[in-house]
């Protein structure tokens, strides 16, 4: 297994170029399976899970080609041999969940192993399922399985209970080739989301209103083939922005959309952190400790879940004491374990953890227990006394595309070992 090894202290300076958003590729792999027609997708970020899910297309007839050194993506699904993607592959990764949306509804019929939960909580898909339902698809469990078939999905008005990203994705590309018209309300209004609505109207879906609480789908008969350019990585952007906060440095984060990371951007300037805002780029400059700032997590346009562990690395050095609550998933402190490792002092109280800053951090050996947690142990390790050595990195590979290259650039000694 893989580890990184940091030695912190260095002030990080220079450029870092964003590459596009792991969210919203893999639904978008997802969605090409609903037309039989060539998807070329650009701007590919080649991550363990852009990997998995093209295996799980290539596992059930889909042709693809990866093509590294352009980061473009060919998808061709005309010879769909099966609609029920291998256990093995599927329980990888959670996201594998959202080709279920597509091939009920080209093909009326999905079989898949249900997701379970994961270190970030227990995850259930019952919004996917009660979507499904509504929609007119039957709908059975058993087995660990998951089957889903319809004579033809009908157009209906779901409600969310809550704003789930993954239920909004996979409702909305069942809808595309349904009958008639769906509204789902209080939909999820992430960026990931618009740009899967973007992806599915150049096939020739019919959609409004990504991007609010409320999207309207009126079905199509079939979609046809298209090109396009993922958006970037509004968490990998944030990630640098705390990298070049930590260690008080000067970072240009570029290839970003302001828009996206407005949340993080309020929150660091209300730390005390310059962040001079251009046209896609983000100059973030940092000359002292942060000041402590709260922060509670909320579905968009509030403050991301996904930045939560990452802040905490932040505020775990800040001047003062932070309260960060997390709303949108019930176990995401795992961090907070490896944090007090490194001699931060948090407390987790319920839904809350109350995080007393502290003058430095100290190495140590310390494991990544999922994405985030692991991004937000290699900020710490960049600000920490000593040496930092991280293991179960392979969570990061999911994520970040190129960490330990891209911080070395802008001056960190960090490396990655095999082992
Ligand atoms: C691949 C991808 O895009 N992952 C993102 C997506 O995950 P994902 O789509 O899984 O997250 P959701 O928005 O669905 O989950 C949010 C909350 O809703 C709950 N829920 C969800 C579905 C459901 O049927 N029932 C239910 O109760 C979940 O347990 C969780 O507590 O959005 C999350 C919230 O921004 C991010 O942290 C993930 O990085
Ligand atoms: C939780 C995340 O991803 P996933 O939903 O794929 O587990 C994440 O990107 O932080």
């Amino acid at each position: 297994m893989d580890r990184i090894l940091i030695s912190g202290g260095n002030r990080l300076t220079g450029k870092v170029k964003i590459s596009a958003a792991k969210n919203s590729v893999l639904p978008i792999i997802a969605a090409s399976l609903l037309c039989p027609f060539e998807c070329k997708l650009e701007g590919i970020p080649f991550l363990d899970d852009v990997f998995v899910i093209c295996d799980v297309l290539r596992s059930i007839g889909s042709e693809i080609s990866l093509n590294k050194k352009s980061n473009k993506i060919i998808i061709k699904s005309d010879n769909i041999s099966t609609i029920e993607p291998p256990y093995e592959l599927v329980r990888k990764m959670r996201a594998s969940f959202l080709v279920i949306g597509p091939l009920l509804s080209r093909f009326g019929r999905c079989r898949i192993s249900l997701p379970g939960g994961c270190n970030i909580g227990t995850r259930p898909i019952d919004l996917h399922l009660k979507g499904f339902s509504a929609l007119g698809a039957e709908v059975r469990l058993g087995h660990g399985y998951v089957e889903a078939s319809c004579k033809k999905l009908k157009g209906a008005k779901i409600y969310l209970d809550f704003p789930s990203v993954g239920a909004t994705e996979n409702i909305m590309m069942a809808a595309t080739l349904s009958q008639g018209e769906t509204i789902i309300e209080n939909a999820a209004e992430e960026p990931e989301v618009v740009d899967l609505s973007n992806f599915l109207n150049s096939m020739g879906a019919n959609i409004i209103g990504a991007g609010t609480d409320t999207i309207r789908i009126e079905g199509v008969k079939e979609l046809k083939g298209t090109v396009h350019q993922v958006i970037p990585d509004r968490i990998e952007a944030g990630t640098y922005m705390v990298a070049a906060a930590i260690t008080q440095g000067n970072v240009v984060v570029e290839n970003i959309i302001l828009e996206h990371i407005r949340p993080v951007i309020a929150k660091l300037q209300e730390a005390g952190i310059t962040v001079i805002e251009e046209q896609n780029r983000v100059k973030v400059i940092a000359e002292d400790f942060p000041k402590s700032v709260d922060i509670k997590t909320l579905p968009y346009p509030g403050f991301p879940t996904d930045m939560q562990a990452q802040f905490m690395a932040l505020m775990s050095i800040a001047k003062g004491t932070s309260i960060i609550t997390e709303t949108v998933f019930e176990n995401r402190f795992m961090h907070v374990t490896e944090l007090k490792r490194m001699g931060a002092n948090i407390k987790i109280d319920g839904r809350s953890a109350v995080v007393e800053g502290v003058p430095r951090l100290t190495g140590a050996q310390v494991k990544a227990t999922d994405l985030r947690a692991g991004a937000a142990l290699v900020l710490a390790g960049l600000v920490a006394d000593g040496k930092t050595e991280i293991s179960d990195i392979h969570h990061l590979d999911r994520g970040y595309v190129n960490i330990v290259e891209k911080l070395q650039s802008l001056g960190a000694d960090i490396q990655r070992v095999e082992s």
